[in-house]
């Protein structure tokens, strides 16, 4: 049977990269996918692959993306290659955007929705320790926390306020009842 398209989504700083590298090396039934993003290759944070904007318009007009959308001034896209993933059985976990939601469940035989969440003062302080962004656009992400998921979405919402592992665990409990 085809694999699992899981996508994780929440607030920025809420801990989706961290959870999703987690999940994968905890679960070898999971793949993580890397993402294509107009974002300089040496920032922190997850591993993915660094384009320019031309190269990334160029890619999608090729159709090398399953899905893609803008945000925070940077285009973002899931490489096509997930389908052979996909294909073999193995499921795929994502970092996406809320409202990629509807068009995941479009475009994916079978998905999985994983909503994290946090209170502001834990996605503030997080997102300032992470040290990416600038003080201004941690500010433009918190504004963006309060954001809803679309309706018509089912989604397992979970809490990752508490330990990551615990959070971890909560998703692979879930996702596969049975494990060794
Ligand atoms: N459960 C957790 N407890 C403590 N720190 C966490 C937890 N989850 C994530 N973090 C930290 O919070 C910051 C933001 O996490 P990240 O995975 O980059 O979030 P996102 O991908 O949602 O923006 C990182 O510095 C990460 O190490
Ligand atoms: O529409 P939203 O649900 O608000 O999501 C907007 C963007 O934020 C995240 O990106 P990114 O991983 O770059 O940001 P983050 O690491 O700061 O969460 C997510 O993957 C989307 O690309």
């Amino acid at each position: 049977m085809t694999g699992r398209f899981i996508a994780v989504v929440g607030p920025s700083g809420v801990g989706k990269d961290s959870v999703m590298s987690a999940m994968a090396q905890a679960e070898p039934r999971l793949v993580l996918a890397r993402r294509t993003i107009t974002r300089p290759s040496a920032a922190v944070g997850e591993d993915f692959d660094g384009v320019t904007e031309d190269r990334f318009a160029q890619m999608r007009s090729a159709g090398e993306f399953a899905l893609s959308w803008p945000a925070h001034g940077l285009q973002y896209a899931i490489p096509i290659g997930v389908d052979q993933t996909l294909a073999t059985g193995c499921d795929v976990v994502a970092n996406l955007s809320r409202a990629q939601l509807v068009a995941a469940q479009d475009r994916f035989e079978r998905c999985e929705i994983i909503s994290l969440s946090a209170t502001r003062e834990v996605l503030a302080h997080r997102l300032t320790a992470r040290g990416r962004e600038t003080k201004e656009q941690v500010e433009q992400r918190l504004d963006r926390a309060r954001y809803a998921l679309p309706e018509g979405v089912m989604a397992h919402v979970i809490d990752n306020s508490g330990a990551l592992d615990e959070t971890v665990q909560a998703i692979l409990r879930l996702l596969y009842p049975v494990r060794s």
